[in-house]
C-alpha cells in the first residue's frame, strides 16, 4: 500500500499491468489506468488532497444523501470519512482469485458521532475488483444496523476523463425521463438520441437501462458502465461559469471531464433492521466507437 498526506493508499494490480488505487479516506478510488498506464479517471490539478473534504476527481462515494439536504452534507458524509480495510470479507463467489484478480475490501461502520448527521447505524461495505482485462468493479453493501428502518440514496460519483467534452455522447438514456438539478429537479423527457455537451448539465436520468455507454471521439474509446441495483444515472458537466465557482476546480478543466454516475436516488432504497443492499457497478472501456 501507499501512502498520501498520511492517508494509506491501496494499489491492485493486474497480471497486464493494469492498475487501481483506492484510498482509505472516504474508500475512495483515486485512479484507474490502462494496461498501456492511460489514467481513465480525472482528478483536478486544484483537487484538495488534504481530509476530510473528498478529493475532486476518482470515484467519491455519495451515501446516505445525493445532493443538497437541508439538515446533511452535500452528497452525504462517508466520502469524507476514514474508512478501514475489512478483515473479515465475504468471500469472493463467482470469481477465483487464482484467475489473475486483484480486489480490496474495504469497510466504513457509522459511529455515534454520525448519528448528527443522520440518525441511523448502519455498516457500508465496499469492494473492488481489478479483472485480467483491465475492467473495475465496485460493489457496495449497506447493511441496516440499526432498531429502526432507514431510507437511503447512494451515487458512485464517477469522473471519467475524457479528451474533449464537445466531442462526446452519452449513449442509453434516450428517450428516458430525467430530474434536472439545475430546476429544482424538474422532470424532463429525453428528446435527443445521445446526449452531447455545449452547456452545463447537471441531471438524474431515472429508471436506466442497466448499461450505458460514453463514446469520447478525441481518445477514440468508449466507456461502458454496467450496473445493478442502482436504477438511475447521473449526468454532470459544470461548463464554464459554474466550473470557476468551484475552489478545487480548474477553469477549464470541464474540457476533460465528464461526470456519469450509477446511482440510486428517485425512489429512496429502504432497508429494516439487518437487511442489507448490494449496488455494483462495472467500469470497462473499449478503443470502439460502439458500446
Ligand atoms: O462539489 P460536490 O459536492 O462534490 O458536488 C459536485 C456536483 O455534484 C452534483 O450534485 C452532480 O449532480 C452537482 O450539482 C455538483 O454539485
Amino acid at each position: 500500500s501507499e501512502d498520501e498526506n498520511g492517508v494509506s493508499q491501496v494499489v491492485l494490480r493486474s497480471p497486464r499491468r493494469a492498475s487501481a488505487r483506492i484510498s482509505l479516506h472516504g474508500g475512495q478510488v483515486r485512479s484507474w489506468k490502462t494496461e498501456k498506464g492511460e489514467q481513465l479517471l480525472f482528478t483536478s490539478s486544484k483537487a484538495n488532497l488534504k481530509p476530510p473534504a473528498a478529493v475532486r476527481g476518482g470515484i467519491p462515494i455519495c451515501f446516505p444523501q445525493f445532493g443538497e439536504q437541508v439538515s446533511a452534507e452535500q452528497h452525504g458524509f462517508v466520502r469524507n470519512r476514514m474508512w478501514v480495510i475489512d478483515r473479515n470479507p465475504a468471500p469472493l463467489h463467482s470469481i477465483d482469485s487464482s484467475t489473475g484478480i486483484a480486489s480490496i475490501d474495504l469497510v466504513y461502520i457509522s459511529t455515534d458521532d454520525d448519528l448528527r448527521f443522520w440518525p441511523h447505524r448502519f455498516e457500508l461495505r465496499l469492494r473492488v475488483i481489478l479483472s485480467v482485462d483491465g475492467s473495475l468493479t465496485l460493489i457496495s453493501r449497506v447493511r441496516n444496523v440499526d432498531c429502526k428502518p432507514f431510507s437511503f440514496a447512494f451515487a458512485y460519483h464517477t469522473y471519467f476523463s475524457i479528451g474533449d467534452i464537445s466531442e462526446v455522447r452519452v449513449e442509453g438514456l434516450e428517450t428516458l425521463d430525467y430530474l434536472d438539478n439545475m430546476l429544482h429537479r424538474e422532470r424532463f423527457t429525453e428528446q435527443e438520441d445521445a446526449i452531447t455537451f455545449e452547456s452545463e448539465v447537471d441531471r438524474v436520468y431515472v429508471s436506466t437501462p442497466d448499461t450505458v455507454g460514453i463514446v469520447d471521439h478525441e481518445e477514440k474509446r468508449t466507456f461502458v458502465i454496467k450496473k445493478e441495483g442502482l436504477p438511475d444515472v447521473v449526468v454532470w458537466n459544470p461548463w464554464d461559469k459554474k466550473s470557476k465557482a468551484i475552489p478545487d476546480f480548474g477553469n477549464n478543466e470541464y474540457e476533460f471531464m465528464l461526470c456519469v454516475d450509477a446511482a440510486a436516488i428517485e425512489n429512496p432504497i429502504t432497508l429494516k433492521p439487518g437487511e442489507e443492499w448490494t449496488g455494483r457497478v462495472e467500469l470497462s472501456v473499449t478503443s470502439s466507437l460502439k458500446h
